[in-house]
């Protein structure tokens, strides 16, 4: 159910424990069964006091009548009826009984919360690994990490605050339900002054609502202005444009803190209600049953404890549920989230593909972003035999890169279909494929790790496995690479810093570009990939690439044409549509062509 629903809270109380129940199943209410047994034993123990009392001050008659009567009828068939010290072991066994219940149910408690953090983490970072790569572009990074750190860790402590809701509820109703066997009077009261005391609260739980709601959104937004600046921060350093974000992030974190303080502020005030309102009530209950109805003192003293802990418990539902009003926002977040995460799962295919053994083909593909953007592929049919290398050219934001996606089945045709050996892209399992794949996209990609790890990503421990280390050498030589890291002090164990901070540009290209050949992908994408290479740098890697002509597929996005002069294929786009296509010589040299053209005007 989407957030902007608006729920009424007491009725959403079976949806939420729905929620916790998928995750957790039936067992649960274990919880609640356990303390329903320490509500038992402690009310147990507190009528106790009343046999107890009884012959303390002498009204032993009144032990004749209702519960005081069938306490004493037990006490008697124990053997323990003119025992004043069994009494008091009895009542001390209940609430060592009760000790033990609440133990087991905090335990217990303290186990499916675990299990619930496990579950939701691991959910939620499956279901991201596998989520489109439409929905991953529609979303920013600050979004993924507040729904799986913050909110995932607000969604367990709101089971904690569910469960303490259950038994607060538990709890008041033995309590209450005694309080009514031992004098219904008082029971009455009890439960008219409980109500009362709920309503009241009503208008403070659906403010403490809002603001959850309100401070969920607002805890995306801080982390995706944060994710940003941290990501921009050299940039925005040396230009002095940090400000810009320090204002945003600087309004985001005051209104976040004043919905944090004004929650606050809400428990605190019932809190401290708690005590006073109690006090005052047993006065009132206490002048009643002595002056007005005219009661022996052991029932009132059994009553005021009654009274206390009933009351108390009520004030507790009160409190448990503002608790979980405060965290609805991220159940809900957290529940959206998985379920727009199912909608947009990336489709998988049954055929298992073996190794790339014909061709990868395109027959009449459109593809559309959104609809309202039109158009960025129109019509495109072509055949990349194996081993063979293609380029593929044409302006910026011809469709290049878009086209790619499609190659790696990251995205879907609109109209028309992705051949690969001739098995339609939709029917094929996307891993088979993928893992055949080795792709140096425009943006490098680095991760915070050793060189090795970078390289063979933790495939073994290179510093431990000659025979690994020498495959990293040997991609490292044909990236052009091997000569600076074997000139650092670490060597291959060097830490490269967050997205490969310690390197330059022109290395973390390079390093980018030995992992995937030592992955020895079957197909292998470039796209852009020497752009940002010194010319010694791109040459050598260029020999590299030409070394596996005839051996993989590779297929080139470049726009300096020289790159691409030892392909065997050239197709040129233009706005989305392959407008020339033929081996470079042949195209370079046709009269008019566009691409002789382009060739023209790059060696001007
Ligand atoms: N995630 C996206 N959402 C919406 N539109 C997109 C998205 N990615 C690319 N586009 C649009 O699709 C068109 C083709 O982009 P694409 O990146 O495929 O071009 P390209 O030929 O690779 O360009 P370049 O050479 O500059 O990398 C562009 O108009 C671009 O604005």
């Amino acid at each position: 159910m989407p957030s902007d629903v608006k729920r009424d809270p007491l009725r959403d109380i079976p949806h939420y424990l729905r929620v916790f129940q998928t995750h957790l199943g039936g067992r649960m209410y274990l919880i609640f069964a356990l303390g329903l047994g320490a509500a038992l034993a402690e009310g147990f123990g507190i009528l106790m006091l009343l046999p107890l009392l009884q012959g303390l001050d002498g009204s032993g008659a009144e032990a004749t009548t209702g519960v005081g009567k069938l306490l004493g009828e037990l006490l008697a068939a124990l053997g323990l009826g003119q025992s004043s010290v069994g009494v008091l072991l009895f009542i001390g066994a209940a609430f060592l009984l009760k000790g033990l219940f609440l133990f087991g149910s905090g335990a217990y408690r303290a186990l499916l919360e675990a299990q619930l953090m496990r579950e939701i983490k691991a959910r939620l970072f499956d279901d991201y690994s596998r989520m489109s790569y439409r929905y991953y572009s529609s979303r920013n990074t600050g979004h993924f990490i507040n729904v799986i750190n913050g909110q995932a860790n607000a969604f367990y402590i709101a089971f904690n605050a569910m469960m303490g809701l259950g038994s607060a509820v538990i709890t008041t109703v033995i309590y209450l339900g005694l309080a009514f066997a031992v004098a219904w009077r008082f029971g009455l009261m009890a439960l008219v002054i409980g109500v009362l005391l709920l309503l009241l609260f009503r208008a403070l739980n659906r403010y403490v609502r809002e603001l959850s709601r309100k401070s969920v959104t607002e805890h995306g937004h801080l982390a995706a202005l944060l994710i940003q600046t941290l990501q921009a921060f050299k940039y925005l350093a040396a230009t002095g444009q940090v400000g810009h974000f320090r204002t945003a992030v600087m309004g985001s974190i005051y209104r976040l803190t004043g919905y944090q303080a004004r929650t606050g502020i809400a428990y605190s005030f019932t809190g401290a209600i708690r005590e006073p309102l109690s006090v005052l009530f047993i006065i009132a209950i206490v002048v009643v049953q002595l002056v007005v109805l005219n009661q022996p003192l052991a029932p009132i003293m059994v009553s005021i404890l009654l009274f206390h802990r009933g009351l108390g418990s009520v004030l507790g539902i009160q409190t448990a549920w503002q608790g979980t009003l405060g965290l609805v926002g991220s159940v809900e977040m957290v529940c959206d989230e998985l379920a727009e995460l199912a909608r947009h799962r990336e489709p998988d295919g049954p055929y298992q593909l073996g190794p790339l053994s014909r061709s990868i083909e395109l027959r009449g593909v459109h593809f559309a972003y959104t609809p309202e953007l039109g158009e960025v592929l129109k019509d495109v049919s072509l055949k990349i035999p194996i081993r063979q290398s293609v380029a593929l050219v044409g302006e910026s934001g011809a469709g290049k890169s878009t086209l790619v996606d499609i190659l790696t089945l990251m995205l879907k045709p609109t109209q028309g279909q992705v051949l690969i050996d001739g098995m339609p892209g939709d029917r094929i399992q996307l891993a088979s494929w993928r893992r055949q794949i080795g792709y140096v996209s425009q943006e490098t990609v680095v991760f915070d790790d050793t060189i090795a790890n970078n390289i063979c990503l933790w495939e073994g421990d290179a510093s431990r496995d000659p025979a690994l280390l020498e495959r990293v050498r040997q991609a490292a030589r044909q990236a052009h690479i091997a000569r600076f890291i074997e000139s650092l002090p670490e060597g291959y164990a060097s830490m490269v810093g967050d997205r490969g901070m310690r390197l330059s540009g022109g290395q973390r290209q390079r390093l980018f570009v030995a992992r995937e050949l030592f992955k020895q992908p079957n197909l292998l994408i470039l796209d852009e990939a020497t752009s940002a290479l010194d010319s010694e740098s791109e040459q050598a890697i260029q020999a590299s690439i030409d070394a596996l002509k005839g051996r993989i597929t590779v297929v080139i996005i470049a726009h300096r044409l020289s790159t691409i002069r030892n392909v065997d294929y050239v197709y040129v786009f233009d706005q989305g549509s392959l407008v020339e296509q033929g081996p470079y010589q042949q195209l370079r040299d046709a009269d008019d062509s566009r691409f002789r053209r382009m060739v023209a005007m790059q060696t001007l």
